[in-house]
C-alpha cells in the first residue's frame, strides 16, 4: 500500500491550459473519486499519473519514489500503476484467462494468481475460457480490473469504467469493483462525470472544474458543505433561495427562518441559502402558507411537484412526493413547506 501525492501539477495542450496547480493526496490503501464536467481535465490528470503524458509543472510522487518532477520522468511501465480504461480494453483474440495472464510479468504467470484475481473480482471460474465478446459489459469491466490487479500494482487508476454500462448493471459492477479494491487494499483513483458514482465510491471525493481542484474531502462533508452553489448543484439537486442573515444561527428566506448549518457568506446582510430537496417537508396549508403548487406531474414511482414560493422573491422549487401522495396536491393549492436540518449560507450573487 502506497500513498499517491500530486503537488502543483499543471498541463497545457499547445496554448490551452487543461490543468492548473493541482495538488492532492490519496493516502495508502484508500480510494479517491475525481469528479468534474466533461472537458474539465479528469482524464488528463489520470494520464499524467499513469505516465502516458508529461506534466509541464509540479510533482507526482508514489510513496518514496518521485515519478514526475522537473527533469525527472519515470516511464509508464515502470510506475507500478494499473490502468482500467472506459471500455476495459481487453484483447479480443485472447480468452479471459489469457487476458489475465497477459497482465503478469512472464516469470510470474502463475495460474494460482489468475484464479485469485478472478475470485477477487467476483468472476465465475467458468468464464476463464470465454472470449471478451462472450461476456456482458459488467463482466468485461471486472476482467479488466482483475487484469490490472494481477501484478499487484501500488495504484489502480479507473477512467470512467462504468459509463458504458446500463443503470442496473452499473450499480452491481460498481459494488463488485469496490469490494475487489477494498479486499486488495490498493490505492485507487477513479475519474467520473457522474456525481452519484463519485459520492458513493468511498474514501474521498475531489471536484475538478476548469482544470482546477476546487474542493476535496470525505463525500458526505463535501456534499454537506460545498464551496459554492455551482459545486452544490453539480453534486446533486439544489435549491438556492435569496436570504437575509438574521443572526448567528438563522437566515430569513421565502420558506421562513432557517438555521444556518455552514456560513460561507462574506458578512454582507443579504445572501443565498442552499437547501437540498430531501430536507423539505410538505403539507397542505392549514392557515398560513409559504408556497403555492404550480404543477403536479405523476412519474410512476413518485410525483414531481413544482412549487412557487409566496412573497416577493417567487422562487420555483421542484420537489418529489411518494406516488400515493400526488393526488393530494393540485395546481393553485396553497401549501406549507418546512425545512429540516438547516442550510448553507453563501454571499449574494
Ligand atoms: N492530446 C490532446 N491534445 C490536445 N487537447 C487535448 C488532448 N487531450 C485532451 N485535450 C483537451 O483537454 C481538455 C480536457 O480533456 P480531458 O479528456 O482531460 O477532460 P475530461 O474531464 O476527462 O473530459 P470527458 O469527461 O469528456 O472525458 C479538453 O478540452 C480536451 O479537448
Amino acid at each position: 500500500m502506497t500513498t499517491l501525492a500530486l503537488s502543483g501539477v499543471a498541463k497545457s495542450f499547445g496554448r490551452v491550459p487543461v490543468l492548473r496547480d493541482v495538488s492532492l493526496t490519496v493516502p495508502a490503501g484508500t480510494r479517491m473519486a475525481v469528479v468534474g464536467a466533461s472537458g474539465s481535465g479528469k482524464s488528463t490528470l489520470l494520464r499524467l499519473i499513469a505516465g502516458f503524458e508529461h506534466a509541464d509543472e509540479g510533482e507526482i510522487r508514489l510513496g518514496d519514489s518521485m515519478l514526475t518532477a522537473p527533469g525527472r520522468f519515470v516511464a509508464a511501465h515502470r510506475r507500478g500503476i494499473g490502468y482500467v480504461a472506459q471500455d476495459g480494453a481487453l484483447f479480443p483474440h485472447l480468452t479471459v484467462e489469457q487476458n489475465l495472464r497477459f497482465g503478469l510479468p512472464r516469470r510470474r504467470r502463475d495460474p494460482a494468481r489468475v484464479q485469485e484475481v478472478m475470485e477477487l473480482a467476483s468472476l465465475d471460474p467458468a468464464l476463464a475460457g470465454r472470449y471478451p465478446h462472450q461476456l456482458s459489459g459488467g463482466q468485461q469491466q471486472r476482467v479488466a480490473l482483475a487484469r490490472a490487479l494481477a501484478p499487484r500494482p501500488a495504484v489502480i487508476l479507473l477512467d470512467e469504467p462504468f459509463s458504458a454500462l446500463d443503470t442496473g448493471l452499473r450499480e452491481q459492477t460498481r459494488q463488485a469493483v469496490i469490494d475487489a479494491l477494498e479486499a486488495s487494499g490498493v490505492t485507487t483513483v477513479l475519474v467520473t462525470h457522474d456525481h452519484d458514482e463519485a459520492l458513493s465510491f468511498g474514501g474521498q471525493i475531489a471536484v475538478i472544474a476548469g482544470g482546477r481542484l476546487v474542493q476535496s474531502g470525505p463525500p458526505a462533508a463535501v456534499f454537506d458543505n460545498p464551496v459554492s452553489t455551482e459545486i452544490a448543484a453539480f453534486l446533486g439537486a439544489a435549491i438556492v433561495l435569496p436570504a437575509s442573515f438574521t443572526g448567528p444561527d438563522g437566515a430569513e428566506c421565502a420558506l421562513g427562518r432557517v438555521p444556518v448549518r455552514h456560513d460561507r457568506s462574506d458578512g454582507s446582510p443579504g445572501g443565498r441559502l442552499l437547501i437540498r430537496p430531501a430536507q423539505l417537508g410538505l403539507s397542505p396549508a392549514n392557515g398560513t402558507h409559504n408556497a403555492v403548487v404550480e404543477d403536479v406531474r405523476p412519474r410512476g414511482s413518485h410525483a414531481e411537484l413544482l412549487l412557487r414560493t409566496a412573497g416577493s422573491a417567487q422562487v420555483l422549487i421542484p420537489l418529489r412526493v411518494p406516488a400515493h401522495e400526488g393526488p393530494e396536491y393540485h395546481a393553485g393549492m396553497r401549501v406549507s413547506v418546512t425545512v429540516n436540518g438547516g442550510g448553507v449560507l453563501y454571499p449574494p450573487d
